[in-house]
């Protein structure tokens, strides 16, 4: 079962894992985005998927009993390399590289293309959840406030284009336990979509967290 593991590995590792997979992950993405668009005649789409299956079983030859899980390194970091918004592994997430600040803000410049759309040419209010979800979480553990969604809050004031986009978050306050943050999604035009958030660090994980220390970083 996936979980919160503490693992031995060296930074050159992290490094060399992060080289292979990154890569690998870059060209399932744009498989995804070719099989959406992808025009070609029917035997070579026949003839594509065949060559698909034939990878996915490689792979398969040897695999993690369940998902990837979050995976603390040594130095102090931490590996989501599953996470469906910014992990390394996974061709489903856009990828969001986030940048943070100590005070309790986060931000990043991404792009959703073809793979993200709901409504023609527009980001699916589900995604746009997705990423402002892991933005403000990500704001209230760059604070020093890590905890999981309890409530999450959105406001479409307009369509999100597909394309270029910008997410912003920072913490609002703290009350005990719970940390509210609030952040956008926003187009060249301005904000598309507001959220609030409150993030609550379950009990086991407050103990734990007390014991060990936060991972200072993503790696
Ligand atoms: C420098 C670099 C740094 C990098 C830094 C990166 C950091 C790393 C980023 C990770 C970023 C991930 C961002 C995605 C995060 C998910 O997507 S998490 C997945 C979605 N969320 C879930 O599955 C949560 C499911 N719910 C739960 O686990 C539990 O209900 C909760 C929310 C943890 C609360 O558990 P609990 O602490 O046992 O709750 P409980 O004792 O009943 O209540 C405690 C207090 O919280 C309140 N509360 C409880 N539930 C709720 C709720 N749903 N809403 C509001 N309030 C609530 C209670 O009313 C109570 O308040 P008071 O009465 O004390 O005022």
């Amino acid at each position: 079962m996936a979980r919160y593991a503490q693992e031995d590995v060296t930074a050159a590792e992290v490094a060399r894992q992060k080289a292979l997979y990154g890569p690998l992950t870059q060209s399932i993405r744009e498989l995804v985005d070719a099989a959406i668009r992808t025009e070609v005649d029917d035997d070579t789409v026949r003839a594509a998927q065949a060559e698909i299956e034939a990878v996915t079983a490689r792979l398969r030859a040897r695999q993690l009993e369940g998902s990837y899980g979050v995976r603390f390194t040594p130095s102090g970091g931490s590996r989501a390399w599953g996470n469906a918004v910014v992990g390394t592994r996974n061709a489903v997430a856009p990828p969001l590289v986030i940048h943070h600040e100590e005070s309790g803000r986060a931000w990043s410049d991404f792009d959703l293309g073809a793979a993200y759309e709901g409504p023609p040419g527009l980001v699916h209010g589900g995604v746009a959840a997705l990423v402002l979800d892991q933005m403000l979480g990500e704001a209230a553990g760059a604070g020093g406030k890590p905890g999981m969604t309890g409530t999450l809050t959105l406001r479409y004031r307009r369509a999100t284009p597909l394309g270029p986009l910008r997410a912003e978050a920072h913490i609002d306050r703290v009350e005990g336990i719970k940390t509210y943050a609030v952040g956008h999604l926003a187009d060249a035009e301005g904000v598309t979509v507001e959220a609030e958030g409150v993030f609550i660090l379950p009990r086991w994980a407050r103990e734990r967290l007390e014991e060990s220390g936060f991972p200072s970083r993503f790696e």
